[in-house]
């Protein structure tokens, strides 16, 4: 559907986004996600040109009648702007017209975006009324007017509570079927739940992409975390010596030992224990998620220790 190229993007000395390589499938959700300052907005920006690229290229695979983008994308930018003394209906009306509908088709397509995004019963309300997610819905119902074969979505969740978040999740969960979805985040569960498919970028570079479950068995690891009440000399060499322990973590009284056979290192560990006449305390058998390989290509290093 889209395929990036080596794409580029400096202010002045600063390179927001270094040569990045991508290619968008029609039909796919697809989040990006990163922390502050990664370069997701500024791709977005260039993806629905509002910004030129100081290099690379973007390519459609339809052609764009006078490379007008505005057809193809529909765009939610991370803070948009309303007219507060609109009705929320007024507003979509507004918005179709200036994307070149008729007042007919607007007045149609809006009525059923309304509906869709829960905001019929609040359609002839002002929108400074309207709560953080309700604003954030209506803007979704305004980027999809067009029926744009993409919708991209900046930072969609981010500002809202949580009911307000939970509405637009499941908002996004029905409109998937009808359009295209890239949307970013630094909200990795969010993004599992309803992408199909994960960008990582850090530092303007994508450090990581592929599907969510091919992602989540390339760095599923597997820990056994048990607590004994007195530490016995040498024991992290010891656990350590035990056969598939890849790694041995030490947290107060808890041990966290990575395996590649967590039924074989059990069995060790138990007799272990039961040799050294120790108190086991604590044994659960638990799996790394995504947010662990976020953090681990992010190259992230706690500021704060929770310890
Ligand atoms: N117009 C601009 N002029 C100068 N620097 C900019 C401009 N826009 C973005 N940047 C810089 O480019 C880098 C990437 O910013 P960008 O907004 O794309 O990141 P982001 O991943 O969207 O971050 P956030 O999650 O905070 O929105 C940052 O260092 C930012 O300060």
């Amino acid at each position: 559907m889209i395929h990036i190229q080596s794409l580029q993007k400096k202010f002045q000395n600063i390179e927001a986004v270094s040569s990045i390589n991508l290619k968008l499938e029609e039909g796919q959700t697809i989040a990006l996600l990163g922390p502050n300052g990664a370069g997701k907005t500024t791709t977005f920006r260039m993806l629905s040109g509002l910004i030129k690229p100081t290099s690379g290229t973007i390519q459609f695979d339809q052609v764009i009648p006078n490379s007008d983008r505005r057809h193809y994308i529909g765009y939610l930018p991370q803070y948009p702007h309303f007219h507060g003394w609109m009705t929320g209906y007024e507003f979509l009306l507004l918005m179709g017209e200036l994307s070149g509908m008729t007042k007919a088709d607007a007045k149609e397509r809006a009525e059923l975006l309304l509906k869709k995004t829960g905001l019929a019963e609040a359609k002839h309300k002002r929108i400074n009324g309207y709560s953080g997610g309700m604003k954030q819905r209506l803007g979704i119902a305004q980027a999809m007017i067009h029926q744009p074969k993409l919708l991209i979505l900046d930072e969609p969740v981010s500002s809202l509570d949580p009911v307000g978040r939970r509405d637009v999740l499941n908002l996004l969960k029905t409109l998937k079927s009808e359009t295209t979805i890239l949307f970013s985040t630094h909200i990795l569960s969010d993004a599992e739940e309803i992408s199909d498919y994960l960008v990582v970028m850090n530092q303007g570079k994508i450090v990581e992409q592929g599907q969510v479950h091919d992602l989540e068995k390339k760095y599923q690891k597997q820990i056994i975390k048990f607590g004994v009440d007195e530490q016995p000399e040498d024991f992290i060499q010891i656990l350590e010596a035990l056969p598939y322990v890849k790694q041995v973590k030490q947290e107060r009284n808890y041990y966290y030992l990575e395996t590649t056979d967590v039924t074989a290192t059990r069995e060790a560990i138990l007799a272990l224990v039961a040799d050294k006449h120790l108190a086991l305390n604590h044994f659960s058998i638990e799996k790394t998620t995504l947010e662990e390989m976020f953090l681990e290509v992010i190259g992230f290093e706690a500021t704060i220790d929770p310890a």
